[in-house]
């Protein structure tokens, strides 16, 4: 499956090696279009110009069989990936640690979406395999 991984960027890269992990693991099955939401070295200021960035991955959420997000770490930019692809009828799945975070109703209430909930970087990688 073409797999859109959407990860915090400009919200914090403070998880930014775990998304690395999770993006590795989808590989081993499937194509990731959105790689670089895993590279540690990703600029967090604009470098290829937004209008850019928002056409390419707007382009990929259409073209994607299956969205995965990590919500642990706040970004608007996710929620926004996130009902980008609930509009074009995408399965998405969620991932957060709920001793982090309280995930906001809006997501949490959502029953097309696909939330789980997990405690360590073990936990999400096997819960990945299965996708
Ligand atoms: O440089 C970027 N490249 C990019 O692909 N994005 C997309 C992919 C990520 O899943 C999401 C992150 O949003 P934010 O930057 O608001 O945390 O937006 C976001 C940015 C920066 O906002």
């Amino acid at each position: 499956m073409k797999v859109y991984f959407a990860g915090s960027i400009r919200g914090g890269r403070q998880d930014a090696e775990l998304y690395r992990k999770v993006i590795a693991v989808l590989k081993e099955k499937h194509q990731v279009l959105t790689e670089h939401v895993g590279d540690l070295s990703l600029s967090t200021v604009e470098d290829k110009g937004d209008k850019a960035i928002y056409e390419q991955d707007t382009a990929w959420l259409r073209e994607c069989d299956v969205v995965v997000a990590e919500c642990t770490q706040v970004s608007l930019g996710v929620g926004y990936e996130l009902a980008y692809a609930e509009a074009q009828g995408k399965k998405v799945h969620i991932f957060y640690r709920p001793q982090e975070t309280q995930l906001f109703a809006m997501l949490t209430g959502n029953k097309r979406f696909h939330i789980h909930r997990y405690a360590d970087e073990s936990e999400i990688l096997a819960q990945v395999r299965n996708i």
